[in-house]
């Protein structure tokens, strides 16, 4: 089965929600745990009981687990196989991008099976040009895995060169939007590459009418956006787009069952 169609099943039994597992310093500390490989590891644990098997998608972000070095790199790959066995897509937020022949050695560490860090999808980024990452969406086809590639991110200095304008006339991100398109051409019921666009834009300024894939939002909760914004920036017809939220989650922990009970709060809001 292709990523979309898994994404899509998902997503219908769950609802459509990504939650990220950032093992934030901050809430270490609040969770009452040590800041260390060992706290990183109860943290991302804790969140895998509570979260696995409940909400369509969750998003463990590797920096946090790499900080921590080749120990911290292997809680991940727990989290990640964790995850996988609850029968839950795991979205490996890594950002990765590189000239192709470098990216391909990527994607066999995040999109291969048999590797260790493959989930089910990764955070990509195409500034190296989209062509850059056709290592990646052969992989992710060929695996039935898929990418999220950044289009419109959720910080404010995004702008700055998302806004910047080709020679054709269309902006960087609308660009990165029509290459997505022209990979997810005929797919059913999605393709495999997606799209992260912040859900706290002010207003939504590419345009996502071929896209055909999934649209991940994050900067749901802490970074302010709400269930209202998402309506306002995606309109009424918010299929394929994927809500996400980390720190607004996390923070009901370290209980699982008042974590687990967050999440699905979230989730029931945003559906
Ligand atoms: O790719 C992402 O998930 C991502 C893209 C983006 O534009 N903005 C963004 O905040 N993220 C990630 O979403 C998580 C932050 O979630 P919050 O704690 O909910 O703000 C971090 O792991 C970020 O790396």
């Amino acid at each position: 089965m292709s990523f979309g169609a898994r994404l899509a099943k998902a997503v219908a039994e769950r609802g459509p929600l990504c939650v990220g597992i950032d093992p934030h310093p901050g809430l270490l500390r609040d969770w009452g745990l040590p800041q260390d490989v060992s706290g990183v590891e109860r943290f991302a644990l804790t969140c895998v009981e509570a979260l696995g098997g409940q909400v369509a998608v969750v998003k463990p972000q590797s920096a946090f687990f790499e900080a921590h070095g080749s120990k911290g790199v292997a809680v991940l790959e727990r989290v990640i196989a964790g995850l996988r066995e609850a029968d839950t897509l795991v979205l490996v937020d890594a950002k990765r991008g590189d000239i192709g022949s470098t990216m391909a050695a990527y994607a066999a560490a995040y999109l291969a099976d048999g590797s260790p860090l493959a989930g089910d999808a990764v955070t990509v980024s195409p500034f190296l040009g989209f062509g850059s990452l056709d290592p990646a969406v052969e992989a992710a086809r060929a695996s039935g895995r898929g990418v999220f590639v950044l289009a419109r991110t959720s910080n404010p200095e995004g702008a700055t060169v998302q806004h910047a304008v080709l020679p054709d006339g269309r902006t960087v991100a609308q660009s990165v939007v029509d290459s997505a398109a022209a990979a997810n051409a005929g797919a059913e019921p999605l393709g495999d590459v997606g799209l992260v666009i912040g859900a706290t834009l002010a207003t939504l300024d590419v345009d996502l009418s071929d896209l055909n894939g999934p649209v991940l939002a994050p900067g749901f909760g802490a970074q302010g956006a709400t269930a209202a914004d998402l309506r306002g920036l995606f309109g009424p017809d918010l299929r394929g787009v994927l809500p996400a939220s980390s720190r607004d989650v996390l923070r009901h922990g370290p209980d699982v069952a008042s974590l687990r009970a967050a999440a699905l709060r979230v989730r029931d809001e945003v559906a």
